[in-house]
């Protein structure tokens, strides 16, 4: 029985994506179509599009919560998106952010990933960090917590960093990048996620990764990709980051924007180079 409160807005007779599926789709080479939300009805949109994972992404505190970062949101706002997110999905996989400082311990990350899971409903958690994050990656992988490691651009970093800037430009790091890659699979990461690095260091990065590889401004060489959906719809206001695109235009409908936007990450079509680092 379906106990959705929003059983209209759902997918009906569609088979829910695992984590085995997503982990088909990589040794297949089908492109992984992700996007964010926040709430059911935009879940629900994105799930009848034929997005595969949706991201209840902590860009809330920016694009829901009107914050300049990402740095004020908190467990109890993740908590309470993810669980109306959840409500408008039907076949799509959700993946949950752990908020800043959230995380600082291994303990701490337990805890919130409890939260995130139970009253939540997301299915894997996704948290920032390169090296540092092994650790706890690897507790909570071994206690059943389903993790995706986020590295390249850290935007939780913001202050550290003194603005949102691409990563792995510089040869060190891309090094540092990719072996830390490497450490949070062995950890026990079951996906990567990829933020704003050269194309030629998404490439390298996903060639060398078992795990899926989800990209977002990581060149068109990644498992996946992942946008935020207020920018593809063209509701972000102000400067887009390059690898932005806007699916409204010529779109007919919400639901054709989305639809032409899973279309194409799975034919390949975005991102082009004018998306892309060099
Ligand atoms: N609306 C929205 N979209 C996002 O993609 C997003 C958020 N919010 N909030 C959380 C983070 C912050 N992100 C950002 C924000 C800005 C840039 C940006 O302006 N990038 C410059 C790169 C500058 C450089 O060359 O170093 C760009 O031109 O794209 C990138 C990622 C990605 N995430
Ligand atoms: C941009 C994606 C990757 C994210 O972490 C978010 O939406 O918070
Ligand atoms: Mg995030």
């Amino acid at each position: 029985m379906n106990t959705s409160p929003y059983p209209h807005l759902q997918q009906r007779d569609a088979q829910p994506v695992t984590i085995s599926d997503l982990a088909r789709m990589k040794a297949d080479g089908e492109k992984i179509a992700c996007l964010t939300a926040y709430d059911a009805s935009f879940a629900a949109l994105e799930d009848r599009a034929g997005v595969d994972v949706v991201l209840v992404g902590d860009s809330l505190g920016m694009v829901v919560q009107g914050a300049s970062t990402t740095v004020p949101v908190t467990v109890n706002d993740m908590v309470y998106h993810s669980r109306i997110t959840a409500a408008g999905l039907g076949r799509a996989f959700l993946m949950t952010d752990l908020p800043f400082l959230s995380y600082a311990t291994k303990h701490d990350a337990l805890e919130t990933s409890r939260r995130l899971m139970g009253e939540g409903a997301a299915q894997m958690v996704k948290f920032e960090g390169g090296e540092i994050q092994a650790n706890t990656i690897e507790h909570l992988s071994m206690r059943g917590v389903p993790v995706c490691a986020h590295i390249g651009l850290q935007p939780q970093l913001v202050h550290k960093m003194g603005g949102f800037k691409v990563q792995g430009r510089d040869g060190d790091v891309a090094k540092t990048m990719i072996r830390d890659a490497k450490l949070l699979e062995d950890a026990g990461a079951d996906m990567i996620l990829l933020e704003c690095v050269p194309s030629s260091l998404g490439a390298e990065i996903t060639a060398n990764a078992k795990v899926p590889v989800i990209g977002i401004g990581a060149g068109p060489d990644t498992d996946g990709q992942i946008l935020v959906i207020y920018d593809i719809l063209g509701l972000s206001p102000g400067r887009k980051p390059r690898f932005v695109k806007n699916f409204m235009d010529g779109a007919a409908s919400l639901d054709n924007a989305v639809a032409d936007y899973v279309a194409a990450v799975k034919d390949g079509s975005y991102p082009s180079p004018s998306h892309a680092f060099k």
